[in-house]
């Protein structure tokens, strides 16, 4: 089984993860909180320094007039060999070893006004002190300000309410252990320790009641209602103490000396000498590192388990945000491949399906185009006024003889050149599609999101790729439509010769073969045929300009989206392309601190699995 040293030598080590870590306690769920510890409360000059240096057997605690405990003193106590030299450490300052306790007083107060500045506010950011000892027992102790009812000069009045607020905040806690300090000197029931108690722990459980200044109490009057646990009953035994009096502190008695006078003063107490062996600074101490240690053993696997828990948590987040990437060449290539095929794989299933957005395309060939078709103005532009311009226009000085033929391929060019603009139209609209489609796979490309810079080349990249694609699908479409023009359907104009004859059983649709070749009815047959001809000609176009389109822009953007920019970045140095996997430095420090975190809760659950199986 694990021994009290180890237990309680292994909370203080976690204990000093969560300060590194910045956890003392407050927002979300804590590992600090998690922690049993014991807070020492009072109300000022109740005593409390005084009985946490004779725990100690040291004086380093700074004093002074007004409200000195201005930080919380997470005061470690490791208990070292006989004859090994007395040192203390802070962790703001882990290299320095402190072998004189006036120089630990003095950096106390440094370190309390570092964070507090001169202005004596209050901070509930802990200051972590280690003092290692011989004559110490292991016991960890945060030493908080004293609950006063007035502020003094200098300082505010809101302080009184802050220091409230802020030892509740810490004997709150149920994994808190109070000690509780109330001078024998005045009415117990005043004590602000013992009120402060019974409220956050009414029916005593971690409370400790410690009564000080049993020596200057009025003469005939004693303290054994209190001691003996019959006016205020706690769960645990109270305990008697006699520190240093002021004026023992000004001759500079010392601390063990103090601890002999202490015991002799019990021994030899008529009041209390049945009482002597369980009073005392000293057996205070044991009590308490007995009872601290009891509690870590029964919380040990909820603390394993909220590491473990912590753990999960951090590596979820982890892989959410990515792992560091690689320094040298070969893999920083290698990742920007990976990361480009991950944006391509998403915007493929935009296209193809299973994400949103290719269908839009198929929108574009089914109302954008055929209503642009719709709208072209043919009958303006083979209106029989237009059809008799033209034609006439076409045969010059002499008019045609037989069949207009001049004027019929200016009318059938100029109708289909109508179709150039829905053609350019319809390379535009998917254009402006994919583009669209290219923006959301970047930012639903969740391994792009670290790389913002990186993310900006690859949008750039599949831009360019796409205007390309956009010039290429231009120039096809329009070649689609001058074919249209360059060689006219024969079959098409060898059948209107025959028509007339088929439309014999109602001769007054149409002109007899021999009409007058200058009447409007004339004009109005030539006008219909053309009308018919470039009808066949938008059936073809309809049909295939959306071919082209996805030809050229949609099967290319699927196919070589990002050819171009493989072919650069295989170009690139080394730094360039360190470059491109610049990372969002907030994210950069993000992982730092998980890291961080990472190690200390893995470092955490491996020492309290060694002192578990010791
Ligand atoms: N005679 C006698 N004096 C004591 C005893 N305990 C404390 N004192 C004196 O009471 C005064 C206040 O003691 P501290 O230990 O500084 O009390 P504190 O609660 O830490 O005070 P603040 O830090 O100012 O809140 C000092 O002058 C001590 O010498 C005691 O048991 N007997």
């Amino acid at each position: 089984m694990a021994t009290m040293k180890s237990l309680i030598g292994l909370i203080n080590k976690i204990q000093r993860a969560c300060t590194v870590l910045g956890d003392h306690g407050g927002e979300g769920m804590s590992l600090w909180e998690a922690l049993p510890t014991v807070a020492v409360v009072g109300g000022q000059s109740s005593g409390k320094s005084s009985v946490l240096e004779s725990v100690v057997g040291r004086d380093f605690l700074p004093r002074g007039s007004g409200i000195v405990t201005r930080r919380p003193l997470v005061l470690q106590l490791h208990k070292t060999e006989e004859g090994t030299t007395e040192y203390a450490e802070f962790l703001h300052a882990p290299k320095k070893k402190f072998a004189d306790f006036a120089a630990v007083r003095k950096e106390i107060e440094d370190e309390t006004d570092r964070i507090t500045g001169k202005s004596k506010q209050i901070s509930n950011i802990p200051i972590q002190l280690s003092i290692y000892s011989p004559n110490v027992v292991n016991l960890t102790l945060i030493d908080l300000p004293g609950l006063t009812k007035v502020a003094v000069e200098g300082q505010p009045d809101s302080i009184v309410q802050d220091i409230e607020n802020m030892v509740r905040s810490y004997v709150e806690k149920p994994n808190c252990i109070i000690l509780a300090i109330s001078p024998a000197n005045q009415d117990i029931a005043t004590s602000d320790a013992i009120k402060l108690a019974r409220e956050v722990d009414p029916t005593g459980e971690r409370t400790f009641g410690v009564a000080t200044k049993l020596d200057i109490m009025d003469k005939g009057t004693d303290c054994l209602d209190v001691l003996e646990g019959r006016s205020y009953r706690l769960q645990h035994p109270w305990v008697g103490i006699v520190n240093r009096s002021q004026a023992d502190i000004n001759k500079r008695v010392d601390m063990i000396a103090a601890r002999r006078k202490e015991r002799e003063y019990f021994e030899t107490s008529p009041e209390y000498g049945h009482l002597a062996s369980r009073m005392g600074s000293e057996y205070l101490a044991k009590l308490l590192s007995q009872h601290l240690e009891t509690v870590i053993r029964q919380k040990i696997p909820s603390i394993v388990a909220l590491i473990n828990k912590s753990i999960d948590e951090i590596n979820a987040e982890l892989d959410k945000i990515g792992r560091p990437i690689a320094v040298d060449s070969g893999a920083q290539l290698y990742t920007i491949l990976e990361l480009c095929r991950a944006f391509d794989r998403v915007f493929k299933e935009h296209l193809d399906g299973g994400r949103p957005g290719g269908d839009r395309i198929y929108g574009v060939f089914d109302h954008q185009l055929p209503a642009a078709l719709k709208k072209l103005p043919f009958d303006r532009h083979l209106s029989t006024k237009n059809v008799q311009k033209v034609v006439s226009e076409a045969d010059g000085y002499q008019p045609h003889l037989i069949a207009p033929e001049q004027g019929y391929r200016r009318l059938i060019d100029g109708s289909i050149s109508y179709f150039k603009g829905p053609a350019e139209a319809t390379v535009d609209a998917v254009h402006f599609v994919l583009k669209e489609l290219v923006r959301k796979s970047i930012s639903e490309t969740e391994e792009l999101k670290r790389f913002p810079t990186l993310a900006g080349d690859i949008a750039a990249a599949a831009n360019e790729a796409l205007e390309r694609f956009r010039d290429e699908s231009r120039k096809t479409v329009l070649r689609l439509v001058d074919m249209e023009s360059s060689y006219l359907t024969v079959e098409f104009f060898r059948k209107l010769h025959l028509e007339p004859e088929k439309e014999k059983p109602n001769p007054r649709n149409a002109p007899a073969p021999n009409a007058d070749p200058y009447s409007d009815n004339h004009f109005r047959k030539i006008g219909s045929n053309v009308s018919a001809y470039i009808n066949m000609v938008c059936d073809t176009l309809r049909n295939s300009l959306p071919k082209a389109v996805v030809y050229c822009q949609v099967r290319e953007a699927k196919r070589s989206l990002l050819n171009f920019f493989y072919a650069q970045v295989g170009r690139k140095e080394k730094e360039k392309l360190g470059a491109m996997l610049d990372e969002d430095p907030q994210l950069m420090e993000r992982r730092g601190t998980l890291a961080k975190r990472l190690e200390l809760y893995k470092q955490a659950r491996d020492d309290i699995d060694a002192v578990a199986w010791k």
